[in-house]
């Protein structure tokens, strides 16, 4: 279990204040996180990773601060971001899916072998040597999310990862992520997808307006969208 430590974090962009005091720990396996475009959720899921620094304030995994330990950070909590398109980096699967791996300096058949078990987990094998541009929105979406968790990171957030989807598609990840042993952080409009999950949290306007049970939050976030 990844245990994610918020501390009274601002975060400025130019003279934009996108959070505005966020305190929060995070230590469920499931959470969600909901609220109206441009309430700060993306930004809050990429301090997760140290993908984005606090302007004041701190975000520490684990023990390890975002700030100075960015690059362990990142190989424990992954990141999927909304459109694959943006983290799909070679032209070939089997190629792209081993990206994360870059740097590790493993032994080929050690590499080899973590490239054929998550490709066959997300139900990608038959597609390896495929043009990674060529697969659908659907496989694309698995793309990323197995190559964010080749490194087997404990954590995983995900950054809107079926806005994009038609409705077979999204449920799929729907069920993958529900399958996954990893601890789960996922920001969504899809709010069928928080139903089992242990916690969400609701922001509006760079703050959490509430942090409750799925049932409880998600019933204030609609009252308050009405
Ligand atoms: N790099 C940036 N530079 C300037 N402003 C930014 C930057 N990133 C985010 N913002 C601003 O911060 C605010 C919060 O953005 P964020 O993407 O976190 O919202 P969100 O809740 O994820 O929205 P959505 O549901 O539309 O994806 C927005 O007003 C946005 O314009």
């Amino acid at each position: 279990m990844t245990t994610i430590e918020v501390t009274d974090v601002v975060k400025r962009f130019e003279s934009f204040e996108a959070l505005k005091g966020v305190s929060v720990t995070l230590a469920e396996k499931r959470i969600g996180v909901v609220g109206s475009n441009g309430s700060g959720k993306s930004t809050f899921a990429r301090l997760l990773n140290g993908l984005v620094l606090p302007t004041r304030g701190s975000v520490v995994v684990d023990g390890l601060d975002t700030a100075k330990a960015g690059k362990a950070i990142r190989r424990r909590v992954g990141f999927v971001f909304q459109n694959p398109d943006n983290q799909i980096v070679f032209p070939v699967v089997e190629e792209d899916v081993a990206f994360g791996l870059k740097g590790l300096k493993l032994p080929r058949d050690e590499r080899e072998s973590l490239v054929d078990t998550v490709l066959s987990r997300y139900g990608l094998e038959h597609l390896r040597q495929q043009p990674a541009h060529t697969l659908s929105g659907g496989q694309k979406q698995l793309l990323a999310i197995a190559g964010a968790l080749i490194t087997n990171p404990a954590c995983v957030v995900f950054d809107e990862p079926t806005t994009l989807l038609d409705l077979r598609n999204a449920r799929m990840i729907a069920r993958t992520i529900r399958e996954m042993e990893q601890t789960v952080i996922v920001v969504t409009h899809d709010l069928a997808l928080l139903n089992e999950f242990d916690r969400v949290l609701v922001f509006d306007e760079g703050r959490i307006l509430v942090d409750d049970a799925p049932s409880a939050a998600l019933a204030r976030y609609v009252e308050r969208m009405q």
